[in-house]
């Protein structure tokens, strides 16, 4: 199949190294003519096994027809990012965490189809042209809006045993399900700077984590039972991971927390004192970063 993958960030460099070991004519859409021009020299590596990929790469602004779009980028890009997809005539696969590009895509007049989906993979860009696969996982996709035939297509053609789909049918709850666990796990380990486990093995972080995850389930309208069940079995096998928000302060890199608790917050009437203060303890993290 002719793929397209648009970032070539950790997710973006990852994907098309996988859908090209599958053996799909991939094209990586980059922003940059030093990354773009690397990727076609060396390929991707994907670490730890060094494995070494060889899709194409071009700019965003040389968007050629493809059949399938994933979109790699961070939520915060999406929306300068729609007017370079809306003459294209793919299948778009929108990969984000959060919820802030729901936003963007309700006002997105595209005629063909569009795909939400949630990624389990884990991975860090260690640079322009190669990646570290943290954490082997799925990608949960549902019918945002369109043709059901291509999303049955996607399916057919690119899930395998390598690179499994699983396809949901609301993408709304799917969403949900990812947000309440990068609600949790992300503000708390970024503001106190500890690896995912923390929560767990410091009672006053574990406290705080289930006192946080009980106001989203509440938001969601979610069990909170089942949610923190579901949030502890991740952090268990994540325990010695880094979250992305942790890592983006670290590096004072712009956080994803406009998209997450940024978005609990737009769409809530009711107050929210653990969302609002983790809210505004991010965003004074990346303040001081700056
Ligand atoms: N990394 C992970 O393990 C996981 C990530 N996710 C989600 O996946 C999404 C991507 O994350 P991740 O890959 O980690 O992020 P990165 O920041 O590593 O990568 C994003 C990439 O998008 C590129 N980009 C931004 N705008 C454009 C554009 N207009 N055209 C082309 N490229 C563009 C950036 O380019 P440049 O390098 O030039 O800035 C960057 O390389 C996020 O929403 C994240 O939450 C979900 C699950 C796991
Ligand atoms: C699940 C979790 C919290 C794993 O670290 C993640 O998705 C992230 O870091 O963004």
């Amino acid at each position: 199949m002719k793929i397209g993958v648009v970032g070539g960030g950790a997710i973006g460099l990852l994907l098309a190294g996988l859908l090209t070991e599958q053996s799909h004519d991939v094209t990586l859409y980059v922003r940059n003519e030093v990354q773009k021009n690397q990727i076609n020299q060396k390929g991707i590596i994907c670490l730890p096994e060094e494995n070494t990929y060889n899709p194409r790469a071009l700019l965003i602004d040389e968007l050629e027809q493809e059949e399938l779009i994933f979109i790699c980028v961070k939520q915060y890009d999406v929306e300068k990012l729609l007017p370079k997809l809306e003459h294209s005539c793919s299948t778009l696969v929108f990969l984000q965490n959060g919820m802030s590009h729901i936003d963007a895509l309700d006002h997105f007049d595209y005629s063909n189809t569009i795909i939400i989906g949630t990624c389990e993979h884990a991975a860090r860009k260690v640079n322009a042209t190669t990646v570290r696969y943290t954490g082997e996982g799925k990608l949960n996709l549902a019918l945002f809006k369109g043709d059901q035939k291509d999303f049955e297509h996607l399916n057919n053609h690119v899930s395998d045993n390598k690179f499994p789909i699983v396809l949901t049918g609301n993408w709304r709850h799917m969403l949900h399900n990812k947000l309440i666990i990068n609600s949790v796990i992300n503000p708390i380990t970024a503001v106190f700077q500890v690896k995912n486990g923390a929560l767990l093995s410091n009672p006053h972080l574990l406290y705080l984590a289930q006192s946080l995850c009980k106001e989203v389930a509440n938001e969601l309208k979610l069990n909170e039972q089942e949610q923190w069940e579901r949030i502890r079995g991740i952090i268990e096998k994540t325990t010695e991971n880094d979250s992305s928000m942790k890592t983006d302060i670290e590096n004072n890199r712009k956080t994803e927390i406009d998209g997450i608790l940024g978005y609990l917050l737009q769409h809530s009437d009711n107050p929210k004192p653990l969302i609002n203060n983790y809210y505004h303890a991010i965003k004074a993290l990346e303040m001081e970063g700056v």
